[in-house]
């Protein structure tokens, strides 16, 4: 306790005599001047305790609406994020420009454990209320940041460390702001460069979204990096006037932003027009065809294609352009799908809705279910018609709505000038896919059945009502008869939806694992990839909690960090010293993990939990609990030594000793 407060005053006095003093040893510069900006602008106090400013629900719910497709291109890449980091005592975060928490993924225990430091959705923790922070500093600066605990202005922060990102809209604002945030102040950098990943794939969904009226373009000098992380992307009018580039864009084409390539016709960059670039794509089936700079012999591999929410390409110039493009374009991602038991459900499920009847996807989160549903309408009856997906777990509650049902100008506040067309009506004479349908709400199930049973859909502020045929999937990773039955799903909604259902396996239990590891890594990669056989052997054996997803982005971690060298174990920084598939329990636990690599004959030789469990605490908590007992044991009760064991510092091994119901001072001599 003494200690403590001896610490807490060690870093106010650490902070004044770095600001008044120049005693900046060791201190990043970027640490150094926020430091000064919340001392002599913001007037802040390293000592004092104020808490961020929340927001009142309304004034949240305006800048959640604000961002209303920021936070629906972020969410899922969030999740996704979190189960890469695979760490329980960390949070991913977003916030807007300003610092304000819109969308927050963690376990619920770390949940509550920030929210007495005011780190909650609706909290402001711009760099004048909350001094220097990831969020804050990286709102500031615009740049990305890495604060380590004492790197915080204010010592009450000090236990935490964050590295952030900055998010940019396609007019080249920054809008958001990424976080991780979380008690271990290991491996910054590796999250940093995930952090960066993730933020482009949010920039480039945004793109997609906020575009989806315009001709994309994919580009890139090297063929097969097109339809990659890597590639430049450009929206066309149907004039052919460039409206909005990516990152990779700018960086390819040497623009300094957005505003120097927006409103120039694609004849001023690039040798080709519009109809040219969409003839010879169409014709190379979608492959990249060679496209040269204006300015030189500078080439580019290009693809164009029509609009997202095109159904018919209303272009009349030339007859090649009225036909509608293949539904699947051989240059989008690959797909392995060659697992016998997934080749059977195929076939099952092709039948079936050849007849007409709606087909439910069950399978763990991640396993493919979308890739899946995609693949049953490429061979269904509908497959010249769109395939539109809507994932009702990724979107905030107030959104599904509109997105589904689309709205008329002016519906309400934040709605888009001229009104939208819902996914519904975008799917008309295609394929609709609900992903999660089990997260929908109530009031909106009402609503589907509604649809399903007219075929008319009635968006949001309009009395009219207007027709509409689709072929129905849905997906879920839920049991929707539990939800049935606990009056959380509709009985008469879940026979409307499951004319069949269809269970998708899990990643482990695939046969074609080894098809799907070389697959994704050159796609990843763009172009061949060698393995080294230690990683491959992790990488087949590993229990894939979070399926094809996890693997991908493990994949795409390592082709980035192994930087065109041979994959190995260093590359892959987030699988080592996880248990292997079997026969170790599929838990997930980072305390487990790190426990393996510290004393692997603990972990390997746990015992079921005992019995009875303290209450309170689950399956993974329990077994926890068992590896921690029998550590202790081996370390004869010496907190500091098992602490050193499983390098985690001694204040976290108390909050999980205390969390985990093992009262230390008891044992002790
Ligand atoms: N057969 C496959 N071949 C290549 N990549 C795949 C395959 N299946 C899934 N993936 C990859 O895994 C990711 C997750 O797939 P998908 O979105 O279909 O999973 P899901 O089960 O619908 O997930 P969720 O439960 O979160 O909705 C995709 O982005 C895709 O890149």
């Amino acid at each position: 306790m003494t200690q403590g407060l001896l610490a807490a005053a060690g870093h106010g006095q650490r902070v004044l005599g770095a600001v008044l003093q120049g005693m900046r040893t060791g201190l990043q510069e970027q640490v150094a001047q926020s430091w000064t900006r919340c001392l002599n602008d913001y007037r802040l106090d390293p000592d004092a305790e104020p808490h961020p400013p929340l927001l009142d629900r309304s004034a949240l719910a305006l800048r959640c609406r604000r961002l209303g497709d920021v936070i629906e291109a972020a969410r899922l890449e969030m999740s996704t994020l979190y189960q890469q980091l695979a760490d329980t005592e960390t949070a991913v975060v977003l916030t807007d420009g300003d610092g304000v928490i819109l969308h927050l993924v963690s376990s619920h225990e770390f949940a509550q454990e920030l929210e007495p430091m005011g780190f909650t959705v609706g909290a402001q923790w711009s760099e004048d209320a909350a001094g220097t922070n990831g969020m804050g500093t990286c709102a500031a600066l615009a740049e990305p940041v890495s604060v380590r605990q004492e790197d915080h202005f204010f010592t009450r922060l000090t236990s935490l460390t964050c590295s952030a990102v900055p998010v940019h809209d396609p007019e080249g604002r920054m809008v958001a702001v990424l976080d991780v945030t979380s008690r271990s102040a290991l491996q910054q950098q590796h999250v940093l460069v995930l952090l960066g990943m993730t933020a482009r794939m949010i920039e480039n969904r945004l793109l997609e979204l906020r575009y989806r009226d315009s001709h994309p373009v994919h580009f890139h000098t090297r063929p097969e990096l097109v339809h990659t992380l890597h590639e430049g992307r450009l929206a066309l009018d149907g004039e052919g006037i460039i409206r909005a580039a990516n990152r990779s864009a700018l960086f390819q084409l040497g623009a300094e932003s957005p505003q120097a390539l927006c409103g120039r016709r694609v004849e001023e960059v690039f040798q080709t027009t519009l109809d040219d670039l969409l003839e010879r794509s169409r014709g190379a089936s979608f492959h990249p065809v060679p496209v040269y700079r204006v300015n030189g012999a500078h080439r580019f591999f290009a693809v164009a294609r029509c609009p997202a929410t095109e159904a018919q390409p209303p272009r009349t110039g030339t007859p090649a352009l009225q036909a509608r493009p293949p539904a699947k374009a051989p240059s989008a991602p690959s797909v392995a799908l060659s697992d016998a038991q997934l080749v059977q459900q195929l076939h099952t499920g092709s039948r079936v809705l050849a007849r007409g009847t709606p087909l439910l996807l069950r399978g763990e989160t991640g396993a493919g279910k979308e890739v899946f549903a995609r693949a049953l309408h490429e061979r269904s009856p509908r497959a010249p018609g769109a395939f539109v997906a809507v994932n009702c777990a990724s979107l905030p509650e107030s959104l599904i709505e509109s997105e589904l049902f689309g709205y008329r100008a002016g519906a309400f506040t934040g709605a888009q000038r001229n009104g939208r067309r819902g996914k519904i009506l975008q799917a008309d004479g295609g394929t609709l896919f609900l992903d999660e349908i089990g997260d929908m709400p109530l009031d909106l199930q009402a609503r589907l059945l509604r649809v399903l049973d007219e075929r008319r859909v009635t968006p949001l502020g309009t009395e009219e009502t207007l027709p509409v045929d689709f072929q129905l999937l849905s997906a879920s990773h839920r049991n929707l008869l539990d939800l049935v039955a606990q009056g959380r799903f509709r009985e008469d909604l879940y026979y409307r939806l499951a004319g069949i259902e269809l269970h998708l396996p899990a990643l482990r239990e695939r046969s074609d694992k080894r098809e799907l590891i070389q697959r994704i890594l050159q796609e990843e990669n763009g172009g061949p990839v060698t393995l080294r056989p230690e990683a491959e052997q992790l990488l087949m054996t590993h229990r894939w909690p979070g399926n094809v997803r996890q693997l991908r982005h493990v994949l795409r971690a390592a082709v980035a960090l192994a930087d065109g060298a041979p994959v190995g174990l260093e590359h892959l920084p987030s699988l080592r010293g996880q248990p292997a598939a079997t026969p170790a329990p599929a838990l997930a636990s980072p305390l487990l993990e790190m426990a393996a690599a510290a004393a692997p004959a603990a972990v390997a030789g746990v015992a079921p939990p005992e019995n009875p469990v303290p209450q309170g605490l689950n399956l993974i908590q329990s077994h926890e609990r068992q590896v921690l007992l029998q550590l202790l044991e081996q370390h004869r009760w010496n907190v500091s030594n098992v602490a050193k064991a499983l390098d985690v510092s001694r204040n976290t091994l108390y909050r999980k000793l205390h969390k985990l119901q093992i009262a230390v001072s008891q044992r002790v001599g």
